[in-house]
């Protein structure tokens, strides 16, 4: 199968209308963060992406840092963003919305802040 052909400037800039808690980094990925309410509920979601990543064919970098997801998009094998990524994206955004997750800014800075366990209950799905 060839190459996926990667985005144009303007196609990407109105895929990402469907895609608002995702940032375009370096031009070449797509990332989004993802706060949960426990570890066992971003654990959960990770194996999620991840049934749809194997499904796919077409896989993110995960990063799982106690509550908080991070997911980075890129197509490699085009060296740089193609419609997989964004069509991923819109999958992943589509599962985990059980968990009372709640978008982290890109930043992140608040999901750091946040990440004492102290006043956290274990509101962990059923
Ligand atoms: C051989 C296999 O199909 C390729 O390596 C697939 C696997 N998953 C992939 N995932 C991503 N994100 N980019 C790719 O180019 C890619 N290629």
């Amino acid at each position: 199968m060839g190459k996926h052909p990667l985005l144009t400037e303007a196609e990407l800039r109105e895929r990402m209308a469907a895609l608002p808690e995702w940032r375009v980094e370096d031009g070449k990925w797509i990332v989004r963060r993802r706060l949960f309410p426990t570890f066992m509920d971003a654990v959960r979601y990770v194996n999620r992406v991840a049934a749809i990543a194997e499904e796919m064919n077409h896989h993110p970098f995960v990063a799982l840092d106690y509550r908080k997801v991070t997911l980075k998009l890129t197509t490699w094998n085009s060296g740089g963003l193609t419609a997989l990524d964004i069509d991923s994206a819109i999958a992943y955004d589509g599962v985990g919305a059980g968990a009372s997750a709640s978008a982290v800014a890109n930043s992140g800075a608040d999901a750091e802040a946040s990440g004492d366990a102290g006043e956290s209950k274990n509101e962990g799905e059923r």
